[in-house]
């Protein structure tokens, strides 16, 4: 199998469906707001701050995972800082090639400094228009809800999802700590997302067994799974799922992380995809987990033998898995299929050189 490059990687269009705008800053960005908002941070260089915003191969759990969150959610809480952080996120994403992204969230985490719910969407909006405006990029807001926070909560940022539906925002979500905050407590919030038609998703199976994916997909409605790497512990579920093409929203490396998976080459993806899932590839958390789209596919590609023809197909089931309309997801995917027909590996610099 010839060897793909990072800029093989980074050439090709690509999606990313789970990423958390709060998990996805630049350090010095961080640095930047944390001086003039006069927030105190752990550290106040770069590298002294890495260690509380990145975790490592030894991190433990995903509740040790989830600390690194106290940290950027303190200079997340202005209007400002929402923005720019979007934009930035998404002239990130733009300059790897990732054409569709959908970016998560949860409101309620932004409200320290009493902004209101509807400003802290339409904040991040306006940073990612702006990206959209700037780059070759489209995308979308899933709003979440969080487990360990009261089903009311839930309920009202469900409400907010529907007041921002066809004006930005995609879809639902359930995030946060899985072990002892099972999804059926938040069961009214779907309830109310779904009945308004509208796309849900929810972190499952990350954390806790199969149990948490079969409550997100026949109590909550869950259109997608996000990470579901358990989902290998029952294959009566699993059929399900690949009956009813529900796509596994995979985060590879963050999976090693948070000991979803013990090492890589134990993760499940090879599996799923081998058995016909509609599996797809995504960061989860660009600061947090230290990766980019196309690291994740250099992981799947060195790691679990993923060749270039079939992270293609993975890339079209990721253009195929997008909460979008269905006539605008055609559009988009017929011009990225017709790319990646074309797509030739080697890298723009030996191309040069060849001339
Ligand atoms: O991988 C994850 N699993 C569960 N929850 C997560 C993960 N990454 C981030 N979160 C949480 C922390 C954030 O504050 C919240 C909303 O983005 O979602
Ligand atoms: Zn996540």
């Amino acid at each position: 199998m010839a060897k793909l490059t990072i800029q093989d990687l980074q050439r090709l269009p690509k999606t990313d469906l789970h990423v958390h705008l709060d998990g996805s800053l630049r350090i010095p960005t961080i640095l930047q707001l944390a001086e003039e908002q006069k927030v105190k941070l752990p550290a106040d260089t770069a590298e002294g701050l890495r260690p509380f915003v990145e975790v490592g191969d030894d991190c433990k759990s995903l509740v040790e995972y989830l600390r690194a969150f106290d940290v950027t959610l303190s200079v997340m809480q202005t209007y400002e800082s929402l923005v720019r952080t979007a934009f930035e996120l998404a002239e990130d994403a733009a300059k790897e090639n990732v054409r569709y992204m959908e970016v998560r969230y949860s409101p309620i985490l932004h409200q320290q400094k009493g902004l209101t719910l509807h400003a802290i969407v339409q904040a991040v909006l306006e940073g990612l228009a702006q990206a959209e405006r700037q780059y070759n990029i489209k995308t979308g807001v899933i709003l979440c809800g969080m487990r360990h926070i009261s089903p009311d909560i839930s309920l009202r940022l469900a409400d907010l999802t529907v007041a921002f539906k066809n004006k930005g925002v995609v879809g639902f979500d359930l995030a946060g700590a899985e072990e002892n905050f099972p999804a059926k407590r938040h069961k009214d919030a779907f309830g109310r997302v779904l009945q308004n038609n509208i796309n849900c998703t929810l972190h499952a199976g990350e954390a806790y067994g199969p149990e948490s994916i079969h409550q997100a997909i026949h109590l909550c409605g869950a259109h997608r799974i996000g990470h579901g790497v358990r989902l290998i512990e029952d294959g009566d579920l699993l059929n399900y799922v690949n009956d009813h093409r529900i796509p596994l929203e995979c985060c590879p490396s963050s999976n090693v992380q948070t000991k979803a998976v013990k090492k890589m080459a134990d993760h499940p993806i090879r599996l799923f995809y081998d058995l016909g899932l509609r599996v797809t590839v995504n960061t989860d958390n660009r600061m947090v987990t230290n990766t980019t789209v196309s690291k994740e596919f250099q992981v799947i590609h060195e790691e679990l033998g993923f060749n270039l023809e079939e992270i293609k197909e993975v890339i079209i089931m990721g253009f195929k898995s997008a909460f979008l309309p269905y006539a605008l997801k055609r559009a988009l995917l017929a011009e990225v299929v017709h790319e990646l027909k074309a797509f030739k590996p080697g890298s723009l610099e030996s191309k040069k050189e060849q001339l």
